[in-house]
Order: C-alpha cells, then sequence, then structure tokens
C-alpha cells in the first residue's frame, strides 16, 4: 500500500513556466512560483510587469498559452471550473454594485457560490464583524467610503472560506490609513486563519521582512524567496534599494 501520510499537499498555487504573449508582445517570460498555505506571497513589480496578467491566468479570464497552473492541485485547464472553487478574488478595480446595501451585495454573491440564504447571511455577518463593519450592513455601497468598500470587497471575497486569496493592487487609491488597515488584516489572515495569499502590488512598504517576495520584471522573475532574504541576495539595505537594483533595467 502506498504509504498516504508520505505525500505531501500540493500548495495552495503552482505556476510552472507560465508564459503569454499578446500578439508579439510577450507579458510573462518562462514564470514560476508557488505559494503555500498561510503564506503571505508578495508579486512585487513595477507597472506593466506583468501582475495583471499572471492573475488573469491563474483566475481562468485568459486561456494559458504555455506551462502549467494548479490551484490546490487541480489545473482550470484540465478540470474546468472546479478547480476555480478554492480561489477568493479582489480585483483592481472595485466591483461591488453601488445601489445594493453591504448586504444584497454578499448576499448576492453568497447565491453566486452556491451557499444557502441563511449560511450566506451568517458568513457576511461573520466576515463584517471581523472587519469591523457590522454597523454598516444596510448602507447602500454608493455611500461608503474607498476603505469601506475595499473592506466589503474583502468580506465578499472571504465569503467561501477560500484556500488562496489574490488581491491585484488592493490598495490603489486608498488614503493611508485604510491602506494600513488593509495590508494587516490580510497578513493577519494568512498567519491566523493558513489562507494562502498572493498579493500584486507596487508598493515597498506593503512588504514585511518575513513575508514570501516574488520580484516581477519585465514579465520575468528578477528574484524571489523571503524577503529578507532577496534584500540580503541583491547586496542592498532594505527592500527599496534591492527593489531598484533589481527593476534597472528600462523596459524593452
Ligand atoms: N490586452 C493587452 N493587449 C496587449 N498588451 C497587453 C494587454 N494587457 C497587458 N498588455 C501588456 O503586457 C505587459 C504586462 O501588463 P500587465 O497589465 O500584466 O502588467 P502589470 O504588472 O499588471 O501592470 P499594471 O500595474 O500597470 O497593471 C505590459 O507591457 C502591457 O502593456
Amino acid at each position: 500500500m502506498p504509504d498516504r501520510a508520505a505525500t505531501p499537499a500540493p500548495p495552495a498555487l503552482s505556476v510552472q513556466s507560465v508564459s503569454h504573449a499578446y500578439g508579439k508582445r510577450r507579458a510573462l517570460d518562462d514564470v514560476s512560483l508557488s505559494v503555500a498555505k498561510g503564506s503571505f506571497t508578495a508579486l512585487l513589480g513595477p507597472n506593466g510587469a506583468g501582475k495583471t496578467t499572471l492573475f488573469a491566468l491563474v483566475t481562468g479570464l485568459l486561456g494559458v498559452q504555455s506551462g502549467r497552473i494548479a490551484i490546490c492541485g487541480a489545473e482550470p485547464s484540465r478540470d474546468g471550473a472546479a478547480a476555480l472553487e478554492p480561489l477568493g478574488l479582489v480585483f483592481q478595480q472595485p466591483t461591488l454594485d453601488l445601489d445594493l446595501t453591504v448586504s444584497q451585495n454578499l448576499a448576492y454573491f453568497a447565491a453566486l457560490r452556491g451557499l444557502s440564504r441563511r449560511d450566506g447571511r451568517q458568513r457576511a455577518e461573520d466576515e463584517l464583524a471581523r472587519l469591523d463593519m457590522a454597523e454598516r450592513a444596510g448602507e447602500r455601497v454608493r455611500d461608503l467610503n474607498g476603505g469601506h468598500r475595499r473592506r466589503v470587497e474583502l468580506a465578499r471575497a472571504l465569503l467561501h472560506e477560500p484556500r488562496l486569496l489574490l488581491l491585484d493592487e488592493p490598495t490603489v487609491g486608498l488614503d493611508i490609513e485604510s491602506r494600513h488597515r488593509i495590508v494587516a488584516y490580510v497578513h493577519d489572515l494568512a498567519r491566523e486563519r493558513r489562507v494562502a495569499v498572493l498579493w500584486a502590488t507596487h508598493l515597498i512598504d506593503e512588504v514585511r521582512a518575513d513575508d514570501d517576495l516574488v520580484v516581477l520584471h519585465q514579465g520575468g522573475i528578477a528574484a524571489a524567496g523571503r524577503s529578507e532574504e532577496v534584500v540580503a541576495a541583491a547586496g542592498a539595505d532594505n527592500l527599496s534599494d534591492a527593489f531598484t537594483r533589481l527593476t534597472r533595467r528600462a523596459p524593452a
């Protein structure tokens, strides 16, 4: 009998040798990375590095041209939409219905995810409470500020208890306090609730020394590892210096 205990669980996200081109424009070139359960992995890259393209491939918005992408061991391109079930998403652009209340937005999404009304309501209450948003449940999204809207999007992404959470530049346009709050909340999610997080950003101060880090530049991986190790390997004093060194080459 094979020893099942000896088989390690697959990572929450595995990207192997993925390349992608828009016509002749190569956006990703042989990218490999993985995100383990409980890891906060920062995908750090300047504008145009390929972060959004990578997210579009992982979420199935773009078809995989070459390489392999697996979510908790299942490949959407091979296993179909069911492979996307462990995935929670916060897109770069807000996608809430402004004319619905917070609760209505969450109830709609819970139904899409197949939760019963009762479970959906309970999950929404739990996530809103964790985000200090319980008292806003009955307000129209249009009346919320940007930071509160982002918290609702985060609650929505967590309703079905995803094992892998992807966030594409989720703090763009937020004030400093709201940014810090979201950054801290998602770090806690990874550490305490063991969610695997892939956080795309171009903002260095969102990355902590003990985060896992992938530096993407011109469609390729310029460095990867524990953030403090990437800094040391680049011979830099801090992540800002390391990032400057690693992304010095001018865009092609
Ligand atoms: N639909 C498209 N058609 C053609 N080229 C594209 C398309 N989308 C992206 N690109 C190009 O692919 C490259 C990677 O873009 P991508 O949006 O993935 O980078 P990014 O790191 O997310 O940047 P940003 O932070 O500006 O969104 C860029 O050179 C971009 O111009």
